[in-house]
């Protein structure tokens, strides 16, 4: 309607003068970077934009009087952002900044004007701050844009389970993963727990390393153990905790070419039946030819019963780099349990829980049968 009634140099003017009213021009010491939505001759997708854009929805302070609130269907909570990112001011070590977001106008006419220069071609932030910052703001604010926008994603990411099944009659699926297993959740030695989050973590850091060394970037974990003792579980685990999704892949696929995105966390088994399927040199071309895949971070768990039935071949680091032992249940295995399934924590320990913990250590009991229990209660 604005648009029909003013002419656009109008509209221009009082656009300009409304900014400056909020926002008022810099000094001559301010500095200001503009941060484009496209980059480069090819007009690519600026990822410094795209960061600023989610980090600015953070910034929400008790003034605040207009918020966003929003919830997907595969959210767990509410989310609420800052609907205004066109004048939002931000602290980082004691430094002023100011962000302003600037939307080219759009034009109703087609006609040339010649006092377009100024006007801004593309979607872009500026940000403004005292020129003494400028280092401060180019090697330490930026990147911490950078980097909270990145966890923020990451937070959001809704993890995905793709079937790959390989027999007759058994396609791809995809559905999402809504496996509630956390570290927190497993009932397992907790040193041994600290020992792979400690791994999966140095894992995820050490992009750069293996980019430097000219290493692919991948890491191969065996989890072995009697039925029952939470190696799917925990392969969950693992996969909510890096935030990576979970190619459920089967051996009888491995003679098909199996290509892969990045961030891909690959499940296997070896079932007994299948073993007698496959050579050795059969499955190791599997396992190569995963690690070969291209793309970008690459996880691989093998899950068995048996260890002792395998190939040392397969064993060997760089194919599978750590062994993990999924054993019966233990007094502490059990405490984890009868908090996730029961509430009862060491503050408010049930008076059987000390009598139950000794019997479990003096016998094989499954994690998996030790759960069934406690849901009948
Ligand atoms: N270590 C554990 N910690 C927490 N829960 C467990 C654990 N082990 C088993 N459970 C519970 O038992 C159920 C079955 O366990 P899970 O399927 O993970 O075992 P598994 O070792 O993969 O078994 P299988 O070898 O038969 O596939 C899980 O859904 C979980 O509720």
């Amino acid at each position: 309607m604005v648009e029909q009634v003013l002419p656009h140099r109008l509209r221009s003017y009082i656009y300009t003068k409304l900014k400056d009213y909020f926002f008022p021009p810099p000094s001559s010491d301010d500095m200001t970077l503009m941060i484009n939505r496209y980059s480069g001759s090819r007009m690519t997708e600026n990822e410094v934009y795209d960061a600023v854009e989610i980090y600015l929805a953070t910034i929400i302070k008790p003034s605040d009087k207009l918020l966003l609130v929003s919830k997907t269907r595969d959210q767990k909570t509410i989310r609420f952002a800052n609907a205004k990112t066109d004048a939002i001011t931000d602290t980082f070590d004691d430094i002023d900044l100011r962000w302003s977001c600037i939307r080219p106008i759009k034009r109703s006419s087609a006609a040339p004007n010649e006092d377009d220069d100024d006007e801004p071609q593309q979607p872009c932030f500026q940000l403004r701050f005292d020129g003494k910052h400028k280092e401060k703001v180019m090697e330490s604010y930026l990147p911490h844009v950078f980097a909270r926008a990145k966890d923020i994603k990451q937070e959001e990411k809704v993890l995905k389970l793709h079937s790959c099944g390989g027999d007759v009659g058994r396609g791809r699926r995809t559905v999402g993963l809504e496996h509630p297993a956390t570290f927190e959740t497993m009932a397992m030695d907790p040193e041994q727990k600290q020992k792979i989050i400690d791994d999966l973590n140095r894992f995820v850091k050490r992009r750069q390393l293996y980019k430097k060394v000219g290493k692919a970037w991948k890491r191969g974990y065996l989890l072995y153990g009697p039925p029952g003792t939470g190696k799917s579980s925990l392969i969950a685990a693992m996969a909510n905790h890096v935030k990576f999704d979970v190619y459920d892949l089967e051996l009888s696929m491995w003679k098909q070419k199996i290509g892969t995105r990045q961030s891909s966390f690959m499940a296997n088994r070896f079932y007994r039946s299948s073993e007698t399927k496959f050579t050795l040199s059969g499955l190791l071309n599997v396992i190569d030819g995963l690690w070969s895949c291209v793309g970008d971070e690459r996880i691989i768990v093998f899950t068995t019963n048996h260890k002792d039935r395998l190939d040392p071949a397969l064993l060997r680091p760089g194919r599978m780099d750590m062994h993990i032992h999924m054993s019966y249940c233990t007094a502490s295995g059990f405490k984890t349990l009868a908090s996730n399934y029961l509430d009862i924590h060491e503050s408010n320990p049930h008076r059987l829980c000390g009598v139950i913990e000794g019997l479990i250590e003096s016998t094989e009991i499954t994690p998996a049968q030790v759960a069934e229990e406690l849901m009948k209660e």
